[in-house]
């Protein structure tokens, strides 16, 4: 075996991974690149190996075919380096297995010997579940019954979301999960933790003097998270029915955001310690009541035919392998509160949708206007200042502020101060599963979520769906293309509050309320 000559320093220890699902999506799209960016970046020893698992027949050569053709599709790398893709390609073997089938999991037992003998590993082992959920729980019984679970290195678990379909079924699984695999050997998939961006929050947040000082109710007026998407269910109809954005965005990825904006500094830079500030904020989330509750607070709709640019769309309910008469969301808006010292009365609006204008992921934190508009008062409203984290297409941050108007005056208009990352040469930004891969790899779960975390989310998320369940005729539906129902609105027009434009949108696009229509 010829050695990678740039290996880093903080390389992990060398396993064995085995992805389970590996002729699935996930795997193709996102993984397979992921593993090439971190081999072609030195983040990978030469000790590892990785199995591919999944049912369907395939041969060595024909996996890496497909590796091969991933990697040229998806990655942020070309495999245009023969060289260094041939020794990449040796790492790899595939092993068709059923997961029901424990004699399998024997078979890949000694499979997994040979591999640490050719690669000199020290029998740590990393499973990667890119599987439907119903077979997280059957899997690591046979890693257990099936042995794999007896080499002398370190086993760790890394399970694609959702994690459950509410607390129940959430907490039935952590306890099979349990039966096998210790907490701490459990990395719980979030993939937007792992997205640059949004762990720059923190570093945001926590190194600059003049954000922190003014991180509160006193000087926030409001925060606005949109995940909006332009993409519908695409083929994954059948899981997303049953699903709906509530539980696919805002379990998971929207309130882990808001989780991070809000939670308090830690002591120290440590995962556990992260991870217990973030639980104090899910737990301080003021739950919804009543079904009353839940309907003033967050609204829900369901796309119908549109237009996007000049393509015309269908409607969610004749999307393949969606119910005709379909009642799952696929877009939500809430108003969320988080009951403690530093945000009472801070609403943050959290919205994700498919089939809306642009694909984007941004927060916008409002500030309070000034105590007096001393100096414009009888010509202007100011506008508030903004601070915008572009987490997704664009990556960077920018700061709305108020200046004077060259020439005129006493003039004032709103202008930016931006910071663009995504703009800048030569920076080729790692993707989320990269980062997450190699953390997992390394033993480092700050950027995964912990069981309380993900089970403070499902009461919150939980009372939302039952409201839901008992009462759907608030389901609005909103043209393929727009910004979603108009009563989302309402939501922030009650307190004097409008969504930002998103993206550097032009206002023009935007569906909004302003303080004046108001
Ligand atoms: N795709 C995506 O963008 C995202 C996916 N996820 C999550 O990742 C997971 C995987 O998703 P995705 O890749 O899209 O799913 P796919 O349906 O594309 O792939 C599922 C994989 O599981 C394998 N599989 C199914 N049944 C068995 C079985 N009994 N034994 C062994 N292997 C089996 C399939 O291979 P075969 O048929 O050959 O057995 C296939 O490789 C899911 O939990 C999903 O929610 C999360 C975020 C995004
Ligand atoms: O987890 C999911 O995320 C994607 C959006 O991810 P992004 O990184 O492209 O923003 C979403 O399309 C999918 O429905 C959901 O399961």
């Amino acid at each position: 075996m010829t050695p990678n000559p740039i290996i880093e320093s903080n390389s992990p220890e060398g396993a064995v991974y085995y992805l389970f699902g590996a002729t699935g999506d996930l795997a193709r799209r996102k993984l397979f690149p992921a593993l090439f960016s971190l081999y072609k970046e030195g983040k990978l020893s030469e000790k590892f190996a990785v199995v591919g698992l999944a049912r369907r027949a395939r041969s060595n050569e024909q996996f890496r075919s497909d590796l091969y053709e991933s990697i040229n599709e998806f990655c942020r790398y070309k495999a245009d380096d023969t060289e260094l893709w041939t020794r990449f390609a040796e790492h790899f073997v595939y092993m068709s297995l059923d997961i029901n089938n424990v004699d399998g999991f024997r078979e890949l037992s000694l499979l997994s010997a040979e591999l640490d003998e050719k690669f000199d590993i020290p029998g740590n082992r990393l499973f990667y579940l890119a599987l439907a959920p119903s077979l997280f729980g059957p899997v690591s019984l046979n890693l257990r019954d099936g042995g794999l679970l007896e080499s002398k290195g370190w086993h760790r678990l890394v399970i694609e979301k959702p994690f459950g379909y509410d607390l129940p079924s959430a907490q039935k699984l952590n306890e099979q999960l349990g039966q096998v695999f210790k907490e701490e050997e459990i990395f719980r998939i979030d993939h937007y933790l792992g997205k640059e961006m949004v762990q720059n929050i923190q570093v945001i947040r926590f190194a600059n003097a003049f954000f922190e000082p003014l991180w509160n109710n006193n000087h926030i007026a409001n925060v606005q998270i949109t995940l909006s998407e332009t993409v519908g269910v695409e083929e994954r109809g059948g899981y997303y029915d049953k699903s709906g954005a509530l539980r696919d965005m805002g379990q998971n990825h929207m309130l882990q955001m808001l989780t991070m904006i809000a939670m308090e500094p830690p002591s120290r830079l440590h995962g556990e310690d992260i991870r217990d500030e973030k639980v104090k904020v899910l737990r301080s989330l003021r739950g919804y009541k009543s079904n009353e509750e839940v309907r003033s607070h967050v609204v829900r709709g369901q796309y119908t035919a549109g237009k996007l640019g000049n393509k015309e769309l269908s409607g969610y309910r004749q999307e393949d392998s969606v119910g005709e008469e379909s009642a799952t969301e696929t877009y939500f808006a809430a108003k969320v509160f988080v009951d403690n010292f530093r945000w009472a009365g801070v609403p943050f609006y959290i919205r994700t949708g498919k089939r809306l204008p642009v694909k984007t992921t941004e927060v916008v934190v409002e500030f309070k206007a000034m105590p007096q508009n001393v100096l414009f008062a009888q010509k202007h409203e100011l506008s508030p200042n903004l601070l915008v984290i572009r987490v997704n297409p664009m990556e960077g941050i920018y700061i709305k502020i108020n200046a004077k108007k060259p020439g005129a005056d006493n003039d004032v208009q709103p202008v930016s101060m931006e910071f663009c990352q995504s703009c800048m040469i030569g920076i080729n930004t790692p993707e989320a599963y990269e980062r997450l891969i190699h953390d997992a790899a390394r033993g480092d779960s700050t950027y995964f979520t912990r069981w309380d975390e993900v089970s403070h989310a499902w009461e919150f998320v939980d009372r939302i769906a039952k409201g839901w369940r008992e009462d759907s005729s608030d389901l609005e539906p909103y043209p393929a293309g727009s910004w979603g129902p108009a009563k989302a609105n309402e939501l922030l027009a009650e307190q004097g509050h409008h969504w930002w434009p998103v993206n550097g949108q032009d206002e023009d696009n935007v569906i909004w309320i302003t303080n004046k229509e108001k």
